[in-house]
């Protein structure tokens, strides 16, 4: 057997320059671990990265990281072009101008590492045309689920699966506050106070509790796992604002606990295969694999139908781990840069979207009524008349503060809202509660 060759001296080295777009809690955790890992990344890859440009807004604030004299700088735009920057890094987040800096970067001949999944779902298609045109990398690793892989397995070691469903808690935000408001009956906004204290919220929290975040990654996921184009604005999302601790404790004792999922399934439609992805919350079955999943982590759950059933767990927010998924991509794409080659995203066409009205899954609904003779028959008319079969029943409380709660089995969307709207009408309803949808115990 040869000898290994010894591992090449430092001097050595080809020296790949990044060049980074902001520098908040993901850029500035990028730098650190930069410094850590350059030298070991350097033996293990061949490439020695170095973070020479850094494009920010303040140049005076403290980002908790020893920056060098000059790299800083608020011209992004020449950071992205600068001849002296051989890869750039775009951590600024947000449409504009990001998505400027990234096709200037990319015309320039630099691949490009982003963590933006709102850049990406929404015009992911023009810039992968970009980066194929230029013939570099555009990887994207952070964008979906933060630090844990998953972009990477779905571009690579899943390309030959035949994935049915991808079901994933790709929020940290939300995924935090609910596991708060569960275990602790903490209070919705002491809670997202909380998240946005640790960094995991985005700079508008809205994008995050209203489900628009999360979207934006159902939107990449289904993209990568059914090879054809979604965009944010397919993706029907519900929010977790509405929730209340009555359906957090009905939850409870049903054996279910509420998360907010964002579901992607490959669905036969009258004209061939049809993409149906949505975000809401959804109660989870105790049993199942997503249930278990708290505090900020995130999990994605692939069903596919040679290799099964696989989860992928971790960290999905936050610098550090965030920073690593980035870390992961530049070096990717600086041996790339080097070896004169790139990877290609695979995604051919638009796909067609299934109607959020189309879509099918169990439901939990909780009605406020009078409780008084034949109250009970006439809400069962409701749903039968609609094609909604109920699964299981119960009430709570007697007179004119009964609350009955029921879980059905799979209904068709339209079919359960006109039974909702029915069942608005009837005299003895004062009231119909949350309508939560029922992820990963389909009957
Ligand atoms: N924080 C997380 O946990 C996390 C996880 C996954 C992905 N991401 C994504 O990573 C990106 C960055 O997130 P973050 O949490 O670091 O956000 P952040 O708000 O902490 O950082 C963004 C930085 O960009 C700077 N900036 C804005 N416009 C600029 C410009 N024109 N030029 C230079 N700098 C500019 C801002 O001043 C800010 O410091 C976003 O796309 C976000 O969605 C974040
Ligand atoms: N705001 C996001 C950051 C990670 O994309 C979250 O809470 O998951
Ligand atoms: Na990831």
């Amino acid at each position: 057997m040869a000898e290994p060759a010894d591992p090449p001296a430092a001097a050595d080295v080809p020296v790949v320059r990044v060049g980074l777009l902001g520098c908040g809690n993901v850029g500035a955790a990028l730098v650190g671990l930069v410094e850590r890992r350059a030298a070991a990344i350097a033996g293990r890859s061949g490439v020695r990265l170095e973070v020479s440009r850094i494009a920010v807004r303040s140049l005076t604030r403290d980002r908790g990281v020893e920056v060098a004299d000059g790299v800083l700088t608020r011209d992004a735009a020449a950071v992205a072009v600068d001849p002296e920057v051989d890869l750039v890094v775009e951590v600024i987040g947000g449409i504009e101008p990001a998505r400027e800096l990234t096709l200037a970067a990319l015309a320039a001949g630099k691949p490009v590492v982003s963590a933006n999944k709102e850049l990406l779902a929404n015009h992911g298609g023009e810039l992968a045309t970009a980066a194929e045109a230029a013939g570099v990398d555009l990887l994207f690793e952070a964008a979906v689920a933060g630090g844990i892989p998953i972009i990477r397995p779905l571009r690579e070691s899943l390309a030959g699966e035949d994935i049915d469903r991808v079901m994933g808690i790709v929020n940290g935000t939300t995924n935090f506050i609910l596991t708060r408001m569960t275990e602790e009956g903490a209070d919705y906004a002491d809670a997202l106070a909380e998240a946005q204290g640790l960094g995991y919220a985005e700079r508008d929290p809205t994008a995050d509790v209203e489900g628009y975040d999360a979207g934006a990654k159902a939107a990449i996921i289904a993209s990568l796992a059914f090879g054809q184009r979604v965009v944010a604005g397919d993706v029907y999302h519900e929010g977790i604002a509405g929730l209340t601790a009555a359906d957090i404790d009905s939850a409870t004792r049903l054996g279910h606990v509420i998360k907010l999922l964002a579901v992607c399934e490959r669905v036969d439609g009258p004209d061939g295969p049809e993409v149906a992805v949505r975000v809401h919350p959804a109660m989870v079955p105790l049993q199942h694999p997503l249930a278990g999943v708290r505090d900020s982590f995130n999990a994605v759950f692939v069903e596919g139908a040679a290799v099964g059933d696989l989860m992928f767990y971790g960290r999905g927010a936050g610098g550090d781990p965030t920073a690593s998924a980035v870390l992961g991509d530049v070096v990717d794409a600086a041996v790339n840069l080097r070896k004169g080659t790139f990877a290609t995203v695979g995604i051919e066409g638009r796909a067609r979207i299934r109607a959020i009205d189309e879509q099918r899954s169990p439901f939990y609904v909780s009605i406020d009524v009078e409780d008084r003779p034949g109250v009970l028959r006439s809400i069962a008319e409701v749903f039968e008349r609609n094609q909604v079969s109920i699964r299981s029943l119960e009430q709570d409380g007697a007179g004119s503060d009964a609350r009955i709660v029921l879980i059905t089995h799979t209904a068709r969307e339209a079919d359960l809202q006109a039974t909702v709207s029915e069942l608005r009408d009837l005299p003895a309803v004062h009231r119909v509660g949350s309508v939560v949808r029922v992820v990963g115990d389909e009957g």
